[in-house]
């Protein structure tokens, strides 16, 4: 099947789930862009930009170590041989089979494209993003998705397991602080991550932070209730687990889980599936009441034993109680209860 009429049939078939401004962009990403290739290199961007880079293509670019895999993709330290710069490459291979290309992969792409025209320091700067058709050795296409971002030194995750001892508080709080600035750039434009978690989080030697991986991010309206599981186990919300609807509270209650890792360097809440996951929250908070129990959710509060909540100096023996107090407000059972990044953000933890 030709590459375009594949592109249209995938998007067809995706109408149901995908909203149309996401089709567009997909569209003019997969579409319209490699026109502008064969005029401009092969790129899916302007073939220049602010930065120096042209039009893009991947011998643009000399390929050094990988800096870290995740579900689709390797990200690859890169240097633009005009330039000397250096950046960060994020490629994703997509087979092209008529089962079609992810959906992931296309909202990551549309997303992307969208946030080259967002600037944020806590968010992380895509630079560009080009494509290559390549054959494979057994006759078939494989579609390559590039992502060229600016480079982090690195994730949380690894930041955490590496750094020698407890980060003191004021370290915690300039990380914390910038955490809750992304969100609060993403949440102002109706973009939930629904993926945050220490290894989506990227750290500088200077301490300044980025979040990335926007594969599972979705643009959201007030009132739309989405397919779940999609957030990592450790980090994901009550509302998420009990499949019931959810928006950007999500996000506050991975931001709570994540501020109370940093100061025991251990997760507060390491499930090792959805029905223990549940069970820790409940132990460790206590089980919400049945007037507070969603009415939609699938699972019924009786499954859980009663439990009342622990202490948070028994939780996170560690934790300040500004700290405390600001973790309490993100995790929440009831979302609409929960603290958003703006009030979060004036709370006297950042003062
Ligand atoms: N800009 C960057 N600079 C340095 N390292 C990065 C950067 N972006 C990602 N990484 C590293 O690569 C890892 C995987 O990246 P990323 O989360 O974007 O891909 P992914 O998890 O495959 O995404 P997806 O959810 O679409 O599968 C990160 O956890 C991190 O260690
Ligand atoms: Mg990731």
């Amino acid at each position: 099947m030709p590459l375009c009429s594949f592109v249209l049939f995938q998007l067809q078939t995706m109408f149901d789930q995908f909203i149309l401004s996401d089709i567009l962009q997909v569209f003019i990403t997969i579409q319209v862009m490699p026109v502008m290739g064969e005029i401009n290199g092969n790129g899916i961007g302007n073939g220049s930009d602010q930065q120096g880079i042209r039009a893009n293509q991947i011998r643009h670019f000399d390929i050094k170590e990988v800096l870290g895999r995740g579900a689709y993709g390797m990200v690859y330290r890169v240097i633009d041989k005009y330039t000397r710069k250096e950046y960060a490459l994020k490629k994703v291979v997509v087979q092209l089979t008529d089962e079609g290309i992810p959906q992931s992969v296309l909202r990551e792409v549309a997303t992307m494209q969208s946030f080259k025209s967002f600037q944020h320091k806590n968010v992380i700067e895509m630079h560009d993003v080009f494509h290559e058709v390549l054959e494979n050795k057994h006759g078939g296409q494989s579609l390559h998705i590039n992502i060229i971002m600016e480079k982090c030194q690195w994730d949380l995750y690894t930041f955490l397991k590496e750094i020698p001892s407890y980060m003191p508080e004021h370290q915690i709080k300039i990380l914390s602080r910038q955490i809750f600035e992304g969100l609060d750039y993403l949440h102002s434009r109706n973009i939930v991550h629904r993926d945050l978690k220490p290894q989506n989080i990227m750290v500088n030697p200077d301490l300044s932070l980025k979040i990335v991986d926007f594969g599972l991010s979705r643009n959201y309206n007030t009132n739309t209730a989405f397919t779940t599981v999609v957030v990592t186990l450790w980090y994901r919300s009550p509302e998420l687990l009990l499949q019931c609807s959810y928006r950007s509270g999500v996000d506050i209650w991975a931001a709570g889980c994540i501020v109370a890792e940093m100061y025991e360097r251990t997760p507060l809440f390491p499930g090792q599936s959805e029905a223990q996951q549940l069970s820790l929250i409940f132990q460790k908070l206590g089980l919400p009441s049945s007037e507070e129990w969603p009415s939609n959710s699938v699972v019924s509060r009786n499954s859980f034993p009663e439990h009342q909540p622990l202490p948070f100096t028994t939780l996170c023996p560690r934790i300040s109680p500004l700290a405390t107090s600001l973790v309490a407000c993100c995790l929440r059972f009831d979302d609409s209860k929960r603290i958003t990044t703006r009030t979060a953000l004036r709370h006297p933890y950042f003062c």
